[in-house]
Parts: C-alpha cells; sequence; structure tokens
C-alpha cells in the first residue's frame, strides 16, 4: 500500500514515456547510444560523465530518478557533454550543438507541459527523506 513507492512507480513510468519520445526522434539519434570509445579514443578524456538516452532508461529502470529534475540533470549532460566535445564552427559541430540545445529544450518543455507540478514536488520531497 506504501504510497510512497506507488509515487516513484508513477514517476518511472512517466520518465520511461519521456525517454521513448526523446530516443525515437530522428533529430536526437545521436544522443540514443553512449559515444563510441572505440570509434572516438580521446572521448573518455575530454568527456568526464559520458552520458545518452538508452542509459538513461537503464537508469530508469535500475530506480536512479527519484524526480523529474534528477532526470533533467542527466538531459542537461548530454547537452554539455556535446557541446564541449563538439566545439568547431565546421558545419558538423554546429548541427551537433544544434541539436543538443534542441534535446535540452524539448525534454524540459515536454516535462513541464505534461507533468503535474505538484506531483514533482512530491517526488523532490520523497527524495529529500531518503
Ligand atoms: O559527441 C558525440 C556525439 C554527437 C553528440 C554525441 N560524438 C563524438 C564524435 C564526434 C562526431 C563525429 C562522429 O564520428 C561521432 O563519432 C561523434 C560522436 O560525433
Amino acid at each position: 500500500y506504501d504510497t510512497e513507492e506507488h509515487t516513484l512507480r508513477e514517476l518511472r513510468i512517466f520518465l520511461r514515456d519521456m525517454c521513448k519520445k526523446l530516443a525515437n526522434n530522428r533529430l536526437f539519434f545521436m544522443f540514443t547510444k553512449p559515444v563510441d570509445t572505440e570509434e572516438v579514443p580521446d572521448y573518455t578524456t575530454i568527456i568526464k560523465k559520458p552520458m545518452d538516452l538508452e542509459t538513461m532508461m537503464m537508469k530508469v529502470d535500475f530506480h536512479k530518478y527519484e524526480c523529474a529534475r534528477d532526470f533533467l540533470n542527466d538531459i542537461e549532460l548530454i547537452c554539455q557533454n556535446a557541446l564541449e566535445y563538439n566545439p568547431a564552427r565546421t558545419s558538423a559541430d554546429k548541427q551537433i550543438r544544434h541539436r543538443a540545445c534542441s534535446l535540452r529544450d524539448y525534454a524540459y518543455t515536454l516535462i513541464k507541459t505534461e507533468m503535474d507540478s505538484d506531483f514533482e514536488d512530491k517526488c523532490q520531497e520523497i527524495a529529500k527523506k531518503r
């Protein structure tokens, strides 16, 4: 009956839906899998905390997110990593940076518009107590 577990279960269902919507958007395909460190050997020397949407889906299932803010922090990490590793004024890097900003803005807007703010407050209260 534990209502806290019911709340966190509802959060996981919501966050899986968010992850799916982001990962299924063709604009964001480059963020769906970890950067291949075989293909990009210097990546982990520059980017200390890699993140991607597949990893975030696994984190949902491993109960790593206690509120939507924690989820958005990882979206922010995906975005910042892309901006840091792809700073050049080439069209390829510019497109990656544009897509990274689009991912961040789309994720924030999706969550702000589809999530009840009282529900998020409840999740953050639970997170504080743990
Ligand atoms: O930063 C990224 C991803 C894009 C957002 C995350 N990468 C680093 C490499 C630089 C650029 C060239 C591609 O060959 C590919 O290896 C990567 C993947 O894109």
